[in-house]
């Protein structure tokens, strides 16, 4: 098949950050801190700088009932349902259709007081893997978002400081079959789900800022955006 001209950084990306996914958070000497905890919902951060800018890496872990890995990326991934999860969003562009599980975006968040309005331009990329460690078990689904470039979206060419940022949602579907036979129901299924993102704000906004920005909104999209999928699969058929 053609060969888009970021088909070798997406193959490259996606392994490598499916891999940081599925390492687990090791003990706490791996830097690794708890900052927010909702049922079985887990977010962890490392405390990271680059040139004095926060780029702290953001880890969690999620179990949720009654929803599938592909059904979890599907709504993630699709376009036409993140107005409805993605709160901070105030404008989502898709720049080009690479291919039919790749796309590249422009997005322009909400501005967050006092820092400035910030931009996104990131190819977003759709995949089912094998699952190498139960070979009968049911696929592993991820998306993984990174940053790129578009000649007609130039950096900071705006009102808004271009972010650049690597995202990975890996997802994995968990089976319990019902002991008498019956047919499987969304009782019987359930969802880990590793979220796995590195933000780098682009311009310089105060590590305090940030920090809270980050504190407050990374578990209310979490739950927001799993509570979206529950209520938009309920009363559909299961997609494994
Ligand atoms: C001062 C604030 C600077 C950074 C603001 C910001 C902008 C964008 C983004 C962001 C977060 C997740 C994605 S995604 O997972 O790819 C889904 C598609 O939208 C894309 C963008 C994050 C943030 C910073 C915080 C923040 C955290 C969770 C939700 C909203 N804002």
């Amino acid at each position: 098949a053609f060969q888009h001209r970021l088909w070798p950084e997406i193959e490259k990306t996606v392994k490598q950050q499916v891999a940081m996914a599925r390492m687990g958070i090791g003990d706490c000497g791996s830097g690794w801190q708890l900052f927010a905890e909702d049922g079985e919902m887990k977010m962890y951060r490392r405390e990271e700088e680059v040139d004095g800018m926060v780029v702290d890496p953001l880890k969690a872990v999620h179990v949720v009932k009654g929803i599938t890995g592909h059904e979890v990326c599907h709504y993630f991934f699709s376009p036409q349902y993140r107005y409805d999860w993605e709160t901070t969003l105030e404008q989502m562009t898709v720049l080009e259709t690479i291919s039919d599980d790749t796309l590249m975006f422009h997005q322009i968040h909400k501005r967050i007081w006092p820092a400035s309005q910030r931009d996104v331009v990131f190819w977003s990329h759709m995949r089912k893997l094998p699952n190498d460690q139960d070979r009968d078990g049911p696929d592993i689904w991820t998306v993984v978002n990174n940053s790129t470039e578009d000649p007609d979206h130039p950096a900071n060419a705006g009102k808004c400081v271009r972010i650049f940022l690597t995202v990975c949602l890996l997802c994995q579907t968990r089976v319990i079959p019902p002991k008498d036979g019956t047919p499987l129901s969304r009782d019987n299924i359930s969802c880990k789900i590793t979220y796995c993102s590195v933000v780098n704000p682009g311009g310089w906004a105060p590590a305090s800022v940030l920090r809270a920005v980050y504190k407050r909104e990374y578990p209310k999209f979490l739950k927001r955006f799993t509570a979206y999928v529950k209520n938009q699969t309920k009363s559909k058929p299961i997609m494994y």
